[in-house]
C-alpha cells in the first residue's frame, strides 16, 4: 500500500498513517516521502512496514555509502546528509521532551556535530555466525548478517577486523574490539573465553596479552580495563567535558557526586576543584580503574555497588551531581534519594532521550528548573544521540518534594 511519511520517531523510523488510522513505522524513509510499503508487523494501534519503493523521494535523500545499509542493524540514517541527520535528532528530542516530559516547546539546542562522522568508534562489537563469518545483527531481527565493510570503527580496528577468520562452531558468538589512544588493540570475548580459541591466537599475533587500554581525553590518560565502560567517540566526549566545564560552577568547598562514574571520566576533570568527590559505580573493574585514574586525588572516592543501594547510604551534602546512567535511566529509588539530597545542580548525561525525558519530568515536578538541553552527536549515521540536561534547584530545602514525583 501507499503511505506518506510525516516525521521521524525515536528509533530511526518515520511514521505515517494507514487508511484505517493506525500509525505505521517505516525505516529508511524520510518525512514527506510517499512510499509503497508492505506490512511486516501488525498490532491493534500501530503497524510496522518495509519500504518496497520510494514513489516520491525527498530532496534530502542521498545514496548510502555502505552497501550493507538497510540490512545491517548498525546504521539508520545513511540515506540523508549529515546536516539533515542532526536536524532529525533535534526534532526527535523535542518530541520526546514535549510528549514524555510534558514541556511545551522544549528548549532543545542544536545538536553539536561530531568532528569525525566516519571511523569514530573506538570500540566495536562483532558477531560470529555458526559458519564462522563475522558480521552484525540485522535490522529488527536477531539474525547475524556477515559484513565485508563498515565505516564506523576507528582506522586501527578497521584495518584489523577483516583479517579475523573463525572456525565454524555449534553456536553464535560475540566479541568486542577496543582500540586505545596508542592504537593498542584489545579483543574481549563475550562470555566464556574458551569458546573463542581464535581470539587468543589473534591477540597473541598482536604481541600483547591485553586486558586494558589507555584512552586519552583532553590530554588526560585513562586506564580502561576489558570489563569497564568507556565513551566510544573521544572527540565528542571531549566536547561534553568542555560543555560541563563551561556550565558547572565549582569552588573548593564543593561536594560533587559522580553517579554511574565508570572509570572516572568526569571525576578526573572536576575532582581537583572540589573538597570531596564521591563516585558510585556498579562494575568492580571500572572501580579499580577509577582508583588508578584518580590516584592523585585523595578527595575522590569511588563506592562500588548499585546506585540504588549505595546512594541512600552516602551521608554527604552534595552541591552538584553528574549522573550518567545506562539506557534504563534512574530507578525510582535513586531519583527519590537524589531529590531528598537536594543538590543545587544536576547535570544529567544520557544516551536515551525517552528515559531522560521521563526522569526530567519527575525532577521538574520535585522543584528543579530546566536550564539547558544540549544534544551531542556521539553516534553519527545512527538514531542514537547523547544529551546533557542541566537542572538547578530553585526552591528552598524544606519545599523539595519527593512526594511530588
Ligand atoms: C553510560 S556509562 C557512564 C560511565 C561514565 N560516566 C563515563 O562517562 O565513562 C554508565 C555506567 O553505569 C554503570 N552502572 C550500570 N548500572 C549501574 C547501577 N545500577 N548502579 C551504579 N552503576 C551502574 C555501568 O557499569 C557504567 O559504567
Amino acid at each position: 500500500m501507499k503511505v506518506t511519511l510525516s516525521r521521524f520517531t525515536y528509533g530511526g523510523d518515520c511514521v505515517g498513517s494507514l487508511p484505517d488510522g493506525r500509525a505505521v513505522f517505516v525505516p529508511d524513509t524520510l518525512p514527506g516521502e510517499t512510499v509503497e510499503i508492505e506490512l511486516i508487523e501488525e498490532k491493534r494501534s500501530y503497524a510496522r512496514g518495509r519500504a518496497l519503493e520510494i514513489l516520491d523521494p525527498s530532496p534530502s535523500r542521498v545514496q548510502p555509502f555502505c552497501h550493507h545499509f538497510g540490512a545491517c542493524g548498525g546504521c539508520h540514517y545513511q540515506h540523508m546528509g549529515y546536516a539533515d541527520q542532526l536536524a532529525a535528532k533535534k526534532l526527535v528530542l523535542k518530541d520526546q521532551f514535549a510528549h514524555i516530559a510534558g514541556i511545551v516547546d522544549p528548549p532543545v539546542e542544536d545538536v553539536i556535530p561530531a568532528p569525525q562522522t566516519v571511523h569514530y568508534r573506538n570500540s566495536m562489537q562483532f558477531h560470529v555466525d555458526c559458519g564462522g563469518k563475522v558480521g552484525f545483527r540485522a535490522r529488527a531481527s536477531n539474525t547475524i548478517i556477515p559484513v565485508t565493510e563498515c565505516f564506523l570503527p576507528v582506522l586501527p580496528i578497521q584495518e584489523i577486523w577483516p583479517q579475523f577468520h573463525f572456525r565454524p562452531a555449534a553456536f553464535e558468538r560475540r566479541f568486542e574490539v577496543r582500540c586505545g589512544t596508542h592504537d593498542e588493540i584489545m579483543l574481549v570475548p563475550d562470555g566464556d573465553a574458551d569458546n573463542f580459541p581464535e581470539l587468543k591466537e589473534f591477540q597473541a599475533a598482536l604481541l600483547a596479552d591485553r586486558n586494558f587500554v589507555s584512552m586519552t581525553v583532553l590530554e588526560k590518560a585513562f586506564r580502561v580495563s576489558s570489563g569497564s565502560f568507556f565513551q566510544v567517540n573521544i572527540p565528542v566526549a571531549e566536547a561534553i567535558i568542555r560543555h560541563l566545564q563551561q556550565s558547572l560552577p565549582f569552588s573548593e568547598e564543593m561536594q560533587l557526586l559522580d553517579l554511574y562514574s565508570g572509570v572516572g571520566l568526569f571525576s578526573r576533570f572536576f575532582a581537583a576543584q572540589t573538597a570531596r568527590t564521591a563516585a558510585v559505580e556498579l562494575s568492580a573493574s571500572a572501580c579499580s580503574d577509577y582508583a588508578i585514574n584518580l590516584a592523585d586525588f585523595p578527595q575522590a572516592v569511588c563506592h562500588q555497588g548499585s546506585a540504588e543501594k549505595i546512594l541512600p547510604r552516602l551521608r554527604m551534602n552534595f552541591d552538584q551531581v553528574i549522573v550518567d546512567p545506562p539506557r534504563a535511566g534512574l530507578m525510582k529509588r535513586v531519583l527519590e534519594t537524589l531529590i531528598r539530597m537536594g543538590p543545587q545542580r544536576i547535570a544529567y548525561v544520557s544516551c536515551d532521550p525517552s528515559t531522560l525525558a521521563r526522569d526530567v519530568r519527575r525532577l521538574l515536578a520535585a522543584g528543579y528548573q530546566l536550564d539547558r538541553i544540549t544534544p551531542f552527536d556521539m553516534f553519527p549515521h545512527t538514531y542514537h544521540v547523547e544529551t546533557v540536561v542541566l537542572l538547578s534547584r530553585k526552591i528552598p530545602d524544606d519545599q523539595i518534594g519527593v512526594d511530588l514525583i
